[in-house]
C-alpha cells in the first residue's frame, strides 16, 4: 500500500563524482496527479539525480524525498515508488511470464499480478516468449511491467520513449496520462522535449547539473511571446497605425508583411479595420519550446555561464511543497531559470 500522497520532494540534492559535480545543489517538487518531465542534455545529471532518489546513489549533500521519506525508509518500496532506469538485462532464456513471476515474489505480490501487468503493458501476447528474442520496445514494456508489479503510486522512467517505435510511444503517452489522472505521481526523464512535449504537463529542466526551470509546461510556452505576421494592403500604413496606438514591437518584414508582438490578431484587425487598411492575412507563429530548451541548456555545451535571457532568472529557492507545482518561485516571473535531468530497467 501507499500512503501519503505521492509527492516527491528533491531539495538541495548535490553529487560530486570525485572532481565532477554531476548534480549540484537540485531543487525540485513532483506532485501527484500530473505527468512530469525531467529534461536535460545527455550528461546533464538526470540519471544521478534519479537514482538519488531511488536510493541507488548516495548524495553528497542534500535530500530526496517520496511522501516526504528517503528511500531507505520507505518499507517495501515497490509498492511506493515503481522505476526503470536502464535497459537492464533480462536473463535472455526466461520468458516474460517468469521473470514477472520472480519479481512478483521478490516484492511480496501474488502471481495473479503477474498477468494483470503483462495485460496493463500489452505484453499478454508474448508472455510465453523468452526475453533474449525481444525487440528493445517489448524489453521496455517489460521493464515497466516490473516497475508496476507493487502497484505503485510514483512512476520514474528514465528515457522510457528510447526504442519505441510511434505505435509504442502513442501508446505510452495514453498509458502515462491515465495512471497519473489516478491521481499517481509519474516522473519521466527524456533530453528531448518534442519527445515527451505531448505527454507531460509539468517540466524540470536541468543542464550542468541545476535546475533551470521547473513549473507547467503552458506557462513555460506562455513566457514566450508569441508573434502575429500581417499581410496587409500597405505594410507602411499598418505600421504607423499600431505604433500610433501603443503598439510598439511592430517591424515591416523584407516579403512586405508586419512582424507584430504583443497584440492579438483581434486587436490588430480592429485597429486596421478601424484605420481603413485592408488586411488579406494573419498568421499567429507558435511559441517555439525547442528552441527556448536549447537556450535555456545549451550552456552545458558551450562550456558557457548559465543563459541570461532577461525574462529568465536564475532560480533560487525551492517552492514550498504544497501549492501545485513549483511554478515560478514566490515573486518570481514566469518561468524561472536556475541551474537543470534521464533510463530503463527492471526492479533495483
Ligand atoms: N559513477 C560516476 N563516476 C564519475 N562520473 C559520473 C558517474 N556517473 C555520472 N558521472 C558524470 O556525471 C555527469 C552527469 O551524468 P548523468 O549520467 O547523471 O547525466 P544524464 O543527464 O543522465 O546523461 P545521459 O542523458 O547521457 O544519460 C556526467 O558528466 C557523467 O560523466
Amino acid at each position: 500500500m501507499h500512503d501519503g500522497s505521492g509527492r516527491i520532494v528533491v531539495q538541495n540534492l548535490t553529487k560530486q563524482f570525485g572532481a565532477v559535480t554531476a548534480v549540484q545543489n537540485l531543487s525540485f517538487t513532483v506532485e501527484p496527479g500530473s505527468v512530469t518531465g525531467f529534461l536535460g542534455p545527455n550528461g546533464a545529471g538526470k540519471t544521478t539525480a534519479l537514482r538519488m532518489l531511488l536510493g541507488l546513489v548516495t548524495p553528497t549533500a542534500g535530500v530526496a524525498t517520496v511522501n516526504g521519506r528517503p528511500h531507505d525508509q520507505l518499507g517495501n518500496p515497490a509498492t511506493v515508488v515503481g522505476s526503470v532506469l536502464e535497459n537492464e538485462g533480462f536473463h535472455p532464456k526466461r520468458t516474460a511470464r517468469n521473470h514477472l513471476l520472480v519479481y512478483a515474489a521478490a516484492v511480496g505480490v501474488p502471481d495473479q499480478r503477474v498477468e494483470q501487468v503483462l495485460g496493463l503493458v500489452g505484453l499478454t501476447p508474448a508472455a510465453n516468449r523468452k526475453a533474449g528474442g525481444f525487440s528493445l520496445g517489448m524489453r521496455q514494456r517489460l521493464a515497466l511491467a516490473t516497475a508496476l508489479l507493487g502497484d505503485p503510486q510514483v512512476l520514474v522512467l528514465d528515457e522510457p520513449a528510447n526504442g519505441l517505435d510511434p505505435e509504442g510511444i502513442a501508446w505510452l503517452r495514453t498509458f502515462l496520462r491515465s495512471y497519473a489522472q489516478q491521481g499517481r505521481t509519474v516522473l519521466v526523464s527524456s533530453h528531448l522535449l518534442a519527445e515527451v512535449e505531448q505527454t507531460i504537463d509539468q517540466v524540470v529542466i536541468i543542464s550542468h547539473g541545476m535546475t533551470r526551470y521547473y513549473g507547467s509546461l503552458d506557462q513555460l510556452r506562455g513566457s514566450q511571446q508569441s508573434r502575429v505576421l500581417v499581410q496587409p494592403a500597405d505594410a507602411n500604413a499598418l505600421v504607423t497605425a499600431l505604433r500610433e496606438n501603443g503598439f510598439n514591437q511592430v517591424e515591416p518584414t523584407q516579403d512586405g508583411r508586419v512582424a507584430v508582438t504583443g497584440a492579438t490578431t483581434q486587436q490588430i484587425g480592429d485597429l486596421a479595420s478601424k484605420a481603413g487598411i485592408a488586411v488579406y492575412g494573419m498568421q499567429e507563429e507558435r511559441a517555439d519550446l525547442e528552441r527556448l530548451f536549447f537556450q535555456l541548456t545549451s550552456g552545458q555545451y558551450a562550456g558557457s555561464q548559465l543563459p541570461q535571457t532577461p525574462q529568465y532568472q536564475q532560480y533560487q529557492q525551492p517552492p514550498p511543497p504544497q501549492g501545485g507545482w513549483g511554478g515560478p518561485p514566490p515573486g518570481g516571473q514566469p518561468p524561472q531559470q536556475q541551474g537543470y535531468q534521464q533510463g530503463w530497467g527492471g526492479p533495483r
